[in-house]
C-alpha cells in the first residue's frame, strides 16, 4: 500500500473539501485504490502555513474553526503563507494547488506549480490560471523532473472531460467543441429565468462555493475563456492565450431579454466554443446565445456544465456533469492522483519487464 504525502496550497473551498474526503474515505481508498493520502503541509494566505513531517490529522484541520493566522498556534505553524518555503521543503511527494485563479497571469500559482515540478513534486491542480497560461512549461517542467502536472478539475470540475476526451476518445479526432463551462452564470441565468435580480442570484452562487473569489470572472466571461483556451491547447493542438479568444458576459443581459427569450421558447447561455479549420488555425469565443428549448445544450441547469465534442470519427460526443462545487472539485484533485498513482504503477511494470 502506497502513502503519498501531500501539501495543500489554499486551503478555502476546494482544499478543505480534500481534507474532508482524506478524513472521511481514506480507508476505502486504501482498500480500492491501493493508497491513501497522509497531509503533511498547508499554506494559506489569510490562515498561515504549517509543516508536519508525520502528517496532520484531515478531521482536526476541517473542523477546527481557525482564525486570521490560526496554523501559528500550531507545533510547526506560523501565521504567515510562506508558500515558497512550504512548496520546495515540506516532504511531500504531491502538491495541491487550489488557490486563487488569476485570469491575467496565472500569478503566483504559475510559481507555486514550477516550484514544485523543480523540487520533484507531482502538482495536481484546479487552479485555471497555470494551466491556460503556462500548461506548455509546466507539462514540460514536469517531463523533466519525472513528475506529473495534472489538471483535470481546471475544466468541469469533477466531470472528466480533458482526460475523457485525450484518453477515452483517443483517435477520434477532434475537430471543435461548444459547451456551458461556468456553473455559476450557467445557475444564475436559470435564477433570473425564476425572476430573481442578478446581484441576488450572484451571491447565491457565491454562498453555494461556485463563484471565483471575484466573481466577475464568472459573470464576464474570463473564466469561460480560461477554459476555452485549455480545452483548445489539449484537444485541438492550438497554442492560444486568453487575449486569442474574443470574449463576452452575461452582465449585459436584463431580465427582459431573459423574458423575451422565454417567449420565444428559447433560453440564453453563456457558450464557450472553438474550432479547428482546414488550414489548422483554432478560433476561439465565449458570448451568450439564446438556443431554442430543442438544442441539447438548453436543457443543461444549475451549476451542471456540458460540452459537445465534435468529432471526425463519432459526430458530436456530448459530456455533462457538474461544473462547479467543492467537493465536486475535490473529486476532480482525487481523480488526478489517481491519474498519478496508476502511472508510477505502468512505470514499475514496465521497468519490471
Ligand atoms: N469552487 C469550485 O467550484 C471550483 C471548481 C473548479 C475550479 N476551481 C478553482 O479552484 C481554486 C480554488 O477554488 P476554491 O473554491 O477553493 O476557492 P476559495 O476562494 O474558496 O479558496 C482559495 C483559497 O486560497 C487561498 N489563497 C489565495 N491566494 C493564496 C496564495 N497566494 N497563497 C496561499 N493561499 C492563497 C485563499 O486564502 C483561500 O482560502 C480556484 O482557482 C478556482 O478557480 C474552483
Ligand atoms: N467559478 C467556476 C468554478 C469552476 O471552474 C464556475 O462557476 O464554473
Amino acid at each position: 500500500m502506497t502513502i503519498y504525502n501531500i501539501a495543500l496550497i489554499g486551503f478555502g473551498g476546494v482544499n478543505r473539501a480534500l481534507a474532508e474526503l482524506i478524513a472521511t474515505k481514506n480507508h476505502l481508498w486504501e482498500r480500492d485504490l491501493g493508497f491513501r493520502l497522509n497531509i503533511v503541509a498547508v499554506s494559506d494566505l489569510h490562515l498561515g502555513s504549517v509543516i508536519s513531517p508525520n502528517g496532520l490529522d484531515a478531521k482536526t484541520l476541517v473542523e477546527a474553526n481557525f482564525a486570521k493566522g490560526g496554523f501559528g498556534q500550531l507545533s510547526g505553524g506560523s501565521s504567515e503563507a510562506d508558500n515558497e518555503t512550504i512548496i520546495k521543503t515540506a516532504p511531500a511527494d504531491i502538491v495541491v494547488e487550489a488557490t486563487f485563479t488569476n485570469p491575467k497571469d496565472g500569478e503566483p500559482a504559475v510559481s507555486h506549480c514550477r516550484w514544485a515540478l523543480q523540487t520533484g513534486k507531482h502538482v495536481v491542480t484546479t487552479n485555471k490560471g497555470p494551466v491556460a497560461i503556462a500548461a506548455r512549461e509546466l507539462k514540460s517542467l514536469a517531463g523533466a523532473n519525472g513528475v506529473r502536472f495534472e489538471y483535470e478539475g481546471s475544466v468541469m470540475s469533477g466531470t472528466p472531460v480533458i482526460r475523457m476526451a485525450e484518453k477515452t476518445l483517443a483517435g477520434a479526432e477532434v475537430t471543435g467543441f461548444e459547451g456551458i463551462l461556468n456553473g455559476t452564470s450557467n445557475f444564475v441565468l436559470g435564477r433570473m429565468e425564476g425572476g430573481l435580480d442578478f446581484a441576488a442570484a450572484v451571491k447565491e452562487a457565491q454562498q453555494l462555493g461556485y463563484a471565483e473569489a471575484d466573481p466577475t470572472a464568472d459573470v464576464e466571461g474570463f473564466d469561460v475563456r480560461l477554459k476555452v483556451v485549455i480545452l483548445a491547447n489539449e484537444l485541438l493542438g492550438a497554442n492560444l492565450k486568453p487575449e486569442d479568444v474574443t470574449c463576452k458576459g452575461i452582465s449585459d443581459l436584463s431580465p427582459s431579454d431573459i423574458e423575451a427569450a422565454a417567449k420565444a421558447n428559447s433560453r440564453w447561455k453563456l457558450i464557450g466554443s472553438a474550432v479547428r479549420a482546414e488550414d489548422g488555425k483554432v478560433t476561439g469565443s465565449v458570448a451568450p446565445k439564446r438556443l431554442a428549448l430543442e438544442h441539447p445544450l438548453a436543457a443543461v441547469n444549475g451549476a451542471t456544465n456540458a460540452v459537445s465534442l465534435n468529432t471526425e470519427l463519432l459526430g458530436a460526443v456530448t459530456i455533462t456533469g457538474p461544473g462547479a462545487g467543492r467537493i465536486e472539485t475535490a473529486y476532480a484533485l482525487l481523480s488526478d492522483i489517481v491519474a498519478i498513482h496508476a502511472a508510477g504503477k505502468s512505470a514499475v511494470t514496465k521497468e519490471a519487464a
